[in-house]
């Protein structure tokens, strides 16, 4: 049998992780018979890979992680062994997730609330999945490169994500919040709004190319009339790569996740349309697709701040941004045929090219880590989901 090993980040969300699994997770596994060999809060940012990679030292065979924490702490993890421990192999990890952390993007994606559960039986649920010997799902990762400018001859730095790559203003967010938390100590949602006040009328100049996965051949679109993926009107056999200009106000990419929180849906097809291979789901928000805005100007920027937060708002109506559309005189709509305010595509992955003279768009976001790409460099970003090695979660 697989042993068991129960980590948990004291420091987490709100604190709560130790006394969580001091009065539900350790009871209800060992009255299962499914004891942890060991029970280990994290000490410091960093030691959960740590403590798994000592623990594989001395261990036969697949382990199982009880993980308490939020998706940081896995992000930890999963880099910890795809880049950090190179060229080890990769082990398979099998994880059960209890969260703990702020957000729980992954949990809450896999485990969406409903309002007739309780608090404590919503957190137990993969732990339920592991004693009742559920099918386990693996995890996609989209693996991030960040390189140098051509001729700087250093090696690329890599992010694996298993939530989210982001760029553009939710990249900005979640640097500016970091910077906050010392003047904020434990107020996240305030240090939220308050970065994304400051970042809400920037627009970030780059060349982006979408590129299909491998079954598909083709990048995806969705067609809100139809309300299905359909091919990208210019990804086609010969040339399959689409190519994008920006501005863009926001560029956010997920694998395994259709919400960066309980209730802010903003990929909402990862779920209502299962992706059938590896692949991430990328929302696209141009603001000169707007038939009303032709420059990007001061004036400009300013006008279409009220229309990203109205989408930004519309993604928290569980994810209605995806339908919203144009008219004429480029109000957003619910119905019509104008052009859509959002762009939903699904790919293998994607390019981002940042205009060397913004600095704002040099900015990369790997599952709330935040990166810098190099002024003239660039980012890749592509998905694959490990199947013989790697993570796989309880999560039915
Ligand atoms: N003992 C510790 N002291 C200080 N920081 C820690 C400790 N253990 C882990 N950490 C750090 O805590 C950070 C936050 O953890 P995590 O992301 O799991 O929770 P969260 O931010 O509350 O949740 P979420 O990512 O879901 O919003 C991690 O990036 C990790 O590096």
């Amino acid at each position: 049998m697989p042993l068991i090993i129960a980590i948990y980040n004291p420091v987490c969300g709100h604190g709560n992780a130790k006394l969580f699994f001091d009065e539900h997770v350790l009871p209800l596994l060992s009255k299962h018979g499914k004891i942890p060999v060991k029970v280990i809060p994290t000490e410091r940012p960093g030691h959960a890979g740590q403590i798994i990679a000592d623990f594989l030292e001395f261990t036969q065979g697949e382990v199982i992680v009880v993980l308490g924490s939020g998706d940081g702490t896995l992000h930890e993890i999963i880099n910890h062994f795809s880049t950090e421990m190179l060229p080890l192999p990769i082990p398979k990890l099998h994880f059960v997730l209890v969260p703990c952390g702020t957000a729980n993007a992954l949990y809450s994606s896999l485990f969406p609330p409903n309002d007739q559960q309780d608090n404590t039986s919503y957190q137990l649920q993969s732990i339920c999945s592991f004693i009742n010997s559920a099918p386990e799902t693996p995890l996609t990762l989209a693996i991030s490169t960040l390189s140098s400018p051509p001729g700087a001859k250093k090696h690329p730095t890599v992010a694996v994500s298993s939530v989210l790559a982001s760029t553009a203003l939710h990249a900005s967010i979640l640097r500016d919040s970091e910077t906050l938390r010392n003047e904020l100590p434990g107020i996240e949602r305030d240090r939220f709004k308050i970065a994304a006040q400051k970042n809400s009328g920037k627009w970030y100049n780059s060349y982006v190319k979408l590129l299909p996965a491998s079954g598909a051949g083709r990048v995806q679109m969705y067609d809100p009339a139809t309300k299905t993926f359909i091919h990208h009107l210019e990804s086609d056999d010969n040339d399959p790569i689409v190519e994008v200009d920006g501005p863009f106000a926001y560029f956010l990419s997920t694998v395994n996740v259709d919400r960066l929180e309980p209730a802010f849906r903003i990929t909402p097809l990862a779920r209502a349309i299962p992706p059938v291979e590896a692949s991430c789901d990328v929302i696209l928000l141009r603001p000169l697709r707007d038939p009303s805005l032709s420059w990007d100007n001061a004036d400009a920027r300013q006008a279409f701040v009220a229309k990203l937060w109205a989408v930004l708002g519309a993604a928290y109506q569980d994810g209605t941004h995806i339908d919203l559309r144009y008219n004429n005189d480029g109000e957003i709509v619910t119905g019509g045929k104008g052009p859509t305010v959002v762009e939903y595509i699904r790919c293998g992955g994607w390019e981002w090219i940042p205009d060397e003279m913004d600095k704002d768009a040099h900015l990369l976001c790997s599952d709330g880590a935040i990166f810098q790409i190099e002024k003239g460099g660039h980012a890749v970003c592509s998905v694959a989901t490990p199947n013989n090695n790697g993570f796989v979660v309880y999560a039915s």
